[in-house]
């Protein structure tokens, strides 16, 4: 006997060990920047294999080096100070080599100072005193940096040596501990840019990306951040169905796959027809978001520029309770037969099936109420469903890419009827993450069409970016949404709204933006 599903039911009682079970648990972060997790010397040595021993050896031999160096200009300062009588100056320098803070306290005061000096003395005395506490307190500071595991930066030969996984695990931990705090941490001769090279460098070796998409994806994300979307990134989302409301109601659909065994849960309060499978593989949540924020309604004349195989496309229809006319377009020809596969078994009856480059478009077909283009982009948002984006992906395809993007974003719009009573709504998504793809392509047509930016009606997510690195965007980008499998355990997605005023083409733009987009251009 299968489960039944109960939903509306906040209250439902807490069950024991079942479904619930197979959720997908959080990313487990191996890397978090925590000071407290570093090892001291001893405890390393014990785990360590030979080369990481030789490692912490030229370490420790460093370590000594730089107490030499602090211990020779401390000892300058006080000769320049010309303070301490020879005597107090010896004890200073004892206390100084010295590992131990107990020195200073246990020191036999009586011992060392003559009874018989003068006030002057006593209080040159008092002074010398005042600045061993100082220094006490210094050193102390240092010794409890010096007790951890202080990060020597290694050698050209290290870097390139590396022989395992562990070692290069422990270098990422060490290099983000002392990027979170530079100043504390630092060499003070490696400037910043080494140590995330150094990062950049493990994480390709680390997570099998290449160097390219690594510096892409670190400029997106805080280092912390970044590395939940690393781990996130190697784990697959979790499954996600869609009930086909022509056919059939979510309720029913749930209570017949519980009935089978299957293990099902509703997506969340977002959508009232998705499914979230707990053990099978199928697209993710992330392709409801689409077609949430295009709100097709009935009656309409709707085009899907690039449909195939038709997920969103058969979503559109259901919505449209297969009224109006559906235009689902790809210029694919075999993945167009996947949607006429697709529309036959999900029974679907109000759509026409076209294959057409989609860039020219509006030369073939115009006036919709609505439009949404699901670009080709470079998948950086599903990694985890296909680890081959990590070192396929390079500089040109990112280019050929966004060029490709804006193509079909303004031919999209010209296909947009300005004065549809329901709509004149386009909504543009791609599952990549890469600002270039996404902000900087909407961004490029809200200065090439008489088009602005709305909310998209999804109420999570993360805002699009405004400012990325040195460039700007629109301010109206913060409408825009992003989806993150390590924040919305989803696949990495970017949601665009636009509405469409007039069929004006804008000649006149202004230095900046033109300038902002060719840095885009040449980035
Ligand atoms: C992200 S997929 C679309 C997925 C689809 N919306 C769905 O939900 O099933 C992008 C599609 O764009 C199509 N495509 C690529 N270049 C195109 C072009 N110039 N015109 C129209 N479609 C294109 C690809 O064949 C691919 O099917």
């Amino acid at each position: 006997m299968g489960r039944k599903a109960k939903y509306n039911d906040e209250n439902r009682p807490k069950k024991g060990k079942g479904r619930k079970d197979k959720r997908q648990k959080d990313p487990d972060t191996v890397f978090q920047i925590d000071p407290k997790n570093i090892q001291d010397d001893e405890d390393e040595t014990k785990k360590l294999s030979h080369r990481q021993k030789q490692r912490a050896a030229r370490r420790r031999k460093k370590k000594e080096e730089w107490k030499e160096k602090r211990k020779m200009i401390k000892d300058k300062k006080k000769i320049k100070k010309n303070e301490p009588p020879m005597e107090e100056t010896e004890i200073i320098n004892n206390e100084d080599v010295s590992d131990d803070d107990s020195d200073f306290d246990s020191l036999p005061d009586d011992n060392y100072i003559d009874n018989e000096k003068t006030e002057s003395a006593e209080e040159d005395l008092d002074q010398t005193n005042e600045n061993m506490e100082q220094d006490n307190n210094e050193q102390d500071m240092r010794l409890n940096i010096a007790s951890q595991d202080i990060f020597i930066f290694p050698s050209d030969d290290d870097i390139n040596n590396v022989t395992s996984i562990p070692e290069i695990e422990a270098r990422v931990k060490d290099v983000l501990l002392v990027l979170s705090n530079f100043k504390k941490f630092r060499e003070p001769e490696r400037s910043r840019q080494e140590y995330i090279a150094l990062l950049r460098k493990d994480l390709c070796t680390y997570f099998s990306y290449n160097e390219f998409l690594m510096e892409r994806i670190m400029n997106i994300f805080p280092l912390d951040e970044l590395m939940n979307f690393l781990e996130a990134s190697e784990t697959q989302r979790p499954v996600t169905i869609r009930t086909n409301s022509l056919k059939v109601r979510r309720r029913d659909l749930a209570q017949a796959l519980i009935s089978r065994g299957v293990n099902v849960d509703p997506v969340g309060k977002w959508s009232n027809v998705g499914l979230v499978v707990y053990s099978s593989p199928v697209p993710a949540a992330s392709s409801l978001l689409p077609v949430i924020a295009l709100a097709p309604k009935e009656n309409e004349r709707i085009l899907d520029l690039c449909a195939a195989p038709g997920g969103k496309a058969s979503h559109i229809a259901a919505l449209m309770k297969n009224t109006g006319v559906l235009f689902a377009n790809d210029a694919n020809k075999s993945r167009v037969n996947g949607i006429v596969g697709n529309f036959h078994r999900l029974g679907i009856t109000n759509s026409i099936i076209t294959c057409y480059d989609g860039r020219i478009y509006s030369q073939i077909m115009k006036g919709f109420d609505r439009v949404l283009v699901d670009a080709p982009c470079t998948g950086t948002g599903i990694i985890s469903k296909d680890p081959s984006v990590k070192t396929s992906k390079d500089k040109v395809d990112v280019q050929k890419c966004f060029t490709l993007q804006r193509e079909l974003l303004l031919t999209a719009i010209d296909c947009l009827n300005t004065r549809s009573s329901s709509g004149g709504y386009l909504v543009y998504s791609t599952c990549s993450i890469l600002p270039e793809e996404n902000e900087a392509v909407v961004n490029y047509a809200l200065r090439k069409r008489d088009v602005k930016l709305v909310p998209t009606g999804l109420d999570f997510g993360t805002e699009g970016f405004v400012k990325y690195r040195q460039y700007r965007f629109h301010p109206s980008l913060n409408l825009t949404r992003r989806f993150y499998p390590h924040t919305h355990n989803m696949d990495g997605f970017f949601v665009a709204k636009l509405k469409k005023f007039s069929d004006i083409i804008p000649t006149s733009v202004s230095q900046t933006q033109e300038g902002n987009a060719e840095m885009m251009d040449s980035n």
